[in-house]
């Protein structure tokens, strides 16, 4: 019979329990055995939450204190030397994800590096391999938590990264000597492996879900020799237990010609991110025994599911290699979207009708399962769920024909300025006569807890809005008079009014709607809550040119408008699932174009428009990437194109391997781009040089994100090497990202040196 499966629960709880549970451990409030059970207490209210609900495949292990890939490290003994004098193993454990400070006992250390986690907002920590890196058995995490299921009766399906994606997603370490390839260590990771699951067999497991996210990205030919080692090596080591191979976040494309091969017994296929692999792999899998999951619900996403048609789906997957074979699941774990809508008290219901959280998702496997296996049983919710879908297909809150008409209307001449760069850049300078190394920032000022006191009263309306602006308004004053003080050339108004760059604008627009309780996991104990992007977006006024108007009335130095760029605004948000995402971003981008097109005309001479978020869209897999590019871009230009030559546009861009994008960065055609730089070594600017950028840029100073103030000479030498890659006429003099996070003592200090700095390349500046 068809089956029912989870491959993984949010890890925070209703309330975020996890993360108010460790930062009391962190900051010494509770002791560690309060830590121990409070995390237990979660597991049992989780794996319970899954077995009410019908599910039969429960996962165990996928439950972490900070995150999975660090508790792989951790249970493999893949612990960097740098952490080994910490002596208590939780410590040492929190260490390597977040750095520890003890100066009393001679300790600190960094934490290791973070990144994402292919292409959500999730991090993961990633590990550090070299031939010194000894693979062995140190912690048993994930028996322990199999038992502990078992314990409460409950049959689970412990989730472990499988050893090709262990590797793969670490890094070389910095000591290990050139030509390293940490996949060189999978042999003597493989005994370790064997070791762990015959550890879970011999406690009675059985099935085992091992994951391996590699395998939607696009693979050298040697992966097929790695993962036909790995898979042949643990199944043989482990005959009675049965192996889940998950893959999740897109198609299997190429890969697929060897995994179906592998000795495993059930396969994972997306099929939300890769609904045509459902054919592919069903009739790769034919004349073979291995079982088929197939993950018709949206694990990435919060929209009911459309539930007749997954139930097509599976139909069709039975009818193929018969219903014992068949699996229901999501698409990928369910950490990535929020833990229940239940909480949701104050969501306008015709929307919140719409949704289905991680909860009400394992409902929705449950009854695509019955539907088939008991037809009749679950009528009235699948009829419950087409009326949803059809009053969603048709409300008057989601569809604008205004927009809709806006977005037909849309020409080519709207993705260009009217003049090219160097005669734009012409008629700005006559306009604004900065000069050589103009000096900026990146838009926020210090978010003071007076300016998070301020909004929360205003929120709460214990203040009116007259107040509220007046105090914005005193601080937006400070600013301008401060910038003016460490000489900045170009001025921002600070960003006070903003609480974050998206959240701010999803209030501001139509077509948005915000969760109370729609938490996420970011990295860590640290959570997000994306504004929920519901129906076609629409500017009802204009959001910013009242701030930035009065912001430019303080100073007669030019003011920069400051906005947030339609594909940042799409990624850092919950998207429509009715419509492709260039639409939606088209849509956000006409808004912006408004707004943009308002700022110029009020006579705001610079207009900034972030995208830092335009990187991590790009798709996984690189025939997909152009297509994804193409309209990100064009999104831009969009946005940006409705002013006159002499309104400078700016955008800026953080935190990202931008040297792939490179082509697609200069044709946003950005009078000025103002980038994160101070990480990456210099790397950014040679393929800016090596392609030739021919706009204005501003490669970060110094790194925003710690409060050490850097020496002028640091920056000083910093800018000379810019100077090497990059036209002197072309080079602006900015940090590498928004202040929001930092106090104004070191704020102030920094910025003054940087300023110093650029008065000294004026005097004697290189051509
Ligand atoms: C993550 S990029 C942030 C840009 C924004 N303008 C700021 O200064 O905070
Ligand atoms: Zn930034």
């Amino acid at each position: 019979m068809v089956s029912s499966s989870n491959l993984g629960f949010p890890r925070m709880s209703a309330n975020r329990e996890l993360k108010k549970l460790v930062e009391a451990y962190w900051a010494g409030k509770v002791d560690h055995q309060a830590l121990v059970d409070g995390a237990k207490e979660l597991r049992a209210l989780h794996w319970k939450i899954q077995k009410d609900a019908g599910i039969e495949f429960i996962p165990s292990n996928d439950y972490s204190l900070y995150d999975h890939v660090l508790d792989h490290l951790f249970v493999f003994g893949a612990i960097p030397s740098r952490y080994a004098n910490i002596p208590s193993s939780t410590d040492k454990y929190f260490a390597m994800g977040r750095g520890l400070q003890r100066p009393a006992e001679g300790i600190d250390v960094p934490a290791m590096e973070m990144k994402k986690w292919f292409d959500t907002n999730y991090h993961y920590i990633v590990g550090e391999f070299s031939p010194a890196t000894k693979f062995h058995l140190q912690d048993t995490k994930p028996v322990d938590q199999y038992l502990e299921a078992k314990a409460l009766g409950i049959q689970t399906r412990p989730v472990i990264l499988g050893p090709v994606s262990f590797l793969a997603l670490g890094k070389e370490s910095s000591d290990a000597p050139a030509g390293f390839d940490r996949m060189s260590l999978l042999d003597s990771l493989l005994p370790v492996y064997v070791e762990l699951l015959t550890k879970l067999q011999a406690a009675g497991a059985e099935w085992v879900q091992v994951d391996e996210p590699i395998l939607a990205l696009d693979r050298p030919a040697e992966y097929k020799a790695y993962f036909a080692k790995a898979y042949t090596t643990i199944t043989a080591a482990a005959p009675q237990l049965k192996f889940f191979l998950a893959s999740y976040f897109g198609r299997y494309s190429s890969n697929l010609d060897f995994v179906a091969d592998l000795p495993i017994h059930a396969i994972h296929i997306d099929a939300v991110r890769a609904p045509g692999d459902v054919d592919i792999v069903v009739s790769r899998v034919q004349g073979k025994t291995l079982k088929v999951s197939v993950g018709v619900v949206n694990g990435r996403n919060i929209w009911k599911n459309n539930l007749a048609q997954s139930i097509e789906t599976v139909k069709r997957v039975i009818a193929a290699v018969g219903s014992d074979r068949v699996i229901v699941a999501p698409s990928c774990s369910l950490l990535h979207t929020p833990h229940s809508l239940a909480s949701e008290k104050k969501m306008d219901a015709q929307i919140k009708n719409w949704m289905a959280f991680s909860v009400e998702k394992l409902h929705e496997i449950v009854t695509i399962v019955k539907a088939i296996t008991a037809p009749g049983s679950v009528d009235a919710i699948l009829a419950e769920n087409a009326h949803a879908h059809e009053l969603r297909k048709t409300s008057p809150l989601i569809h604008n024909p205004e927009v809709q008409a806006e977005l037909k209307a849309i020409v080519p001449e709207n993705f260009r300025r009217q003049s090219k760069f160097e005669v734009r850049a012409q008629k700005q300078q006559q306009k604004l006569n900065l000069p050589l190394y103009p000096t900026t920032t990146v838009g926020s000022f210090p978010q003071t807890k007076e300016v998070r006191v301020a909004r929360q009263k205003f929120k709460k309306g214990e203040t009116t809005l007259a107040q509220y602006n007046e105090f914005i308004n005193s601080e937006i004053q400070k600013a301008v008079k401060f910038q003016e003080e460490v000489g900045l050339d170009m001025l921002v108004h600070g960003e006070f009014e903003r609480n974050d760059m998206v959240e701010y604008f999803g209030e501001n627009l139509k077509g948005y709607v915000f969760s109370e309780y729609g938490w996420v996991q970011s990295y860590g104990s640290r959570c997000v809550k994306p504004p929920i992007i519901f129906g076609d977006v629409s500017r009802p006024y204009a959001m910013t040119v009242e701030t930035s108007v009065y912001a430019q009335s303080l100073t007669k130095l030019p003011m920069k408008g400051m906005l947030t760029g339609p594909v940042t605004m799409l990624q850092w948000s919950f998207v429509r699932d009715d419509q492709p995402r260039s639409e939606t971003t088209y849509q956000i981008a006409l808004a912006l174009r408004k707004e943009v097109s308002d700022l110029a005309k009020a006579g705001i001479p610079a207009i900034q428009i972030d995208e830092p978020a335009i990187r991590e869209g790009l798709p996984l897999l690189k025939e997909d990437q152009d297509a994804y590019l193409d309209w990100a871009v064009k999104s831009f230009l969009l946005a940006t194109t409705d002013v006159p030559d002499e309104t400078q546009i700016h955008t800026h861009m953080c935190y990202s391997d931008f040297n792939d994008i490179f082509p697609a960065i200069q044709a946003l055609d950005a009078d000025c781009i103002t980038i994160e730089n101070s990480k990456s070594d210099l790397k950014l600017l040679r393929a800016f040089e090596k392609y030739g950028y021919t706009n204005g840029i501003g490669p970060g100073l110094y790194d925003i994100h710690s409060p050490r103030v850097p020496p002028a000479d640091e920056m000083k030498s910093r800018l000379n090497a810019i100077n090497k890659y990059i036209k002197t006429n072309l080079l602006w003099v900015n940090p590498d990202c928004g202040l929001k996070t930092r106090g104004w003592t070191e704020t102030e200090a920094a910025l003054r040196n940087m300023c110093e700095v650029a008065k000294q390349a004026r005097s004697a500046p290189i051509a």
